[in-house]
């Protein structure tokens, strides 16, 4: 018998997202599962009852959401026999989209039922692990805009990043060390990825592998409204490594330190975070989730 325990968050994506038990166990044999579903009720309500989950020895927990949800189950799983399973309902889906889980319903939960087990890498920054990607810079700006809209949609994206362009002069002094160099540098942006989808089927990181043991690092030098533009149409058009601003790095591992400030503000898997320490390690756990995909 297998417990399946559904963490649904009821206001990603489009919101008003249910899942309804009677469906669930005509789905799942009620021989063979057990089906639980918890409804999150505030953010990072998720943890919680993922915690509460593995105490009711959950096998398989299910987060039914976008990748903030993930996030919230998934850094409560990493290093467990614990099996991730995931619903793509948000808004951007990036890791779903990585991991080739279907947004039909119906396939989703079929992926489920079958069980195709993959164990993928899991990074870490500080002590918060992230599963698709963290970064400084004009991307953490975007999502700090972006959670302030209180809209979830592709057009409020659009919007925060505007809002962003006008702060681009006040870019943060950093030294960055990686790959045994050391770099004194006021970048635009540092973009660390575990995952070659960011959402939308946009990505920075096209190459990026979950199974790697591998992090891809895009570093990009300070640039002016017009490079930013090009460098965002490039970006769609997933070529934007040619411009010379930008820098792509593979590495384990990267440090970034600030002497001046113990403040970073980042995004960690698309949620706006405040680091209060004067460095930044990000690292990479190697095949450290197990996770349902395709
Ligand atoms: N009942 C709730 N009320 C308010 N916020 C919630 C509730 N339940 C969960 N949350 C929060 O909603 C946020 C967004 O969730 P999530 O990232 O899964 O969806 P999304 O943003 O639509 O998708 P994506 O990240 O793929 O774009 C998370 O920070 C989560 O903690």
């Amino acid at each position: 018998m297998k417990q399946i325990h559904f963490i649904l968050n009821p206001i990603a994506g489009k919101g008003n997202n249910n899942l309804d038990l009677v469906f669930l166990n005509k789905y799942f044999n009620k021989k063979d599962f057990t089906i639980v579903v918890k409804p999150t009720h505030y953010k990072k309500h998720a943890i919680k009852l993922t915690q509460e989950s593995i105490k009711e020895n959950a096998d398989v927990i299910v987060a039914c959401g976008g990748d903030g949800t993930i996030h919230e189950v998934a850094s409560c799983l990493v290093n467990s026999p614990i099996v991730l399973g995931i619903i793509p309902i948000g808004s951007g889906n990036g890791l779903a989209s990585n991991l080739d889980i279907p947004k039909n319903l119906n396939k989703a939960l079929t992926l489920i039922k079958n069980q195709a087990v993959k164990q993928i890498d899991v990074g870490l920054l500080n002590n918060h692990y992230f599963f698709s990607n963290t970064g400084i810079g004009f991307d953490a700006q975007v999502i700090k805009q972006y959670e302030a809209s209180n809209e979830r949609t592709l057009s409020s994206y659009i919007k925060a990043t505007l809002k962003s362009l006008k702060k681009v002069n006040k870019l943060i002094e950093v030294e960055t060390a990686i790959n045994g160099k050391t770099i004194q540098h006021k970048p635009f942006l540092i973009f660390i990825s575990n995952s070659n989808q960011m959402g939308y089927h946009v990505s920075l990181t096209p190459k990026a592998s979950l199974q790697d043991g591998k992090l891809d690092i895009l570093i990009v030098k300070k640039i002016g409204a017009f490079k930013i533009f090009l460098f965002t149409l490039l970006m769609f058009l997933k070529c934007h490594h040619i411009l010379k601003e930008v820098t792509t790095f593979q590495s384990k591992n990267i440090k970034i330190t600030q002497k001046n400030r113990p403040l970073f503000q980042i995004q960690i898997d698309g949620e706006f975070l405040m680091i209060k320490n004067h460095s930044i390690e990000i690292s990479i756990l190697e095949k450290a989730l197990n996770v349902i995909a395709r």
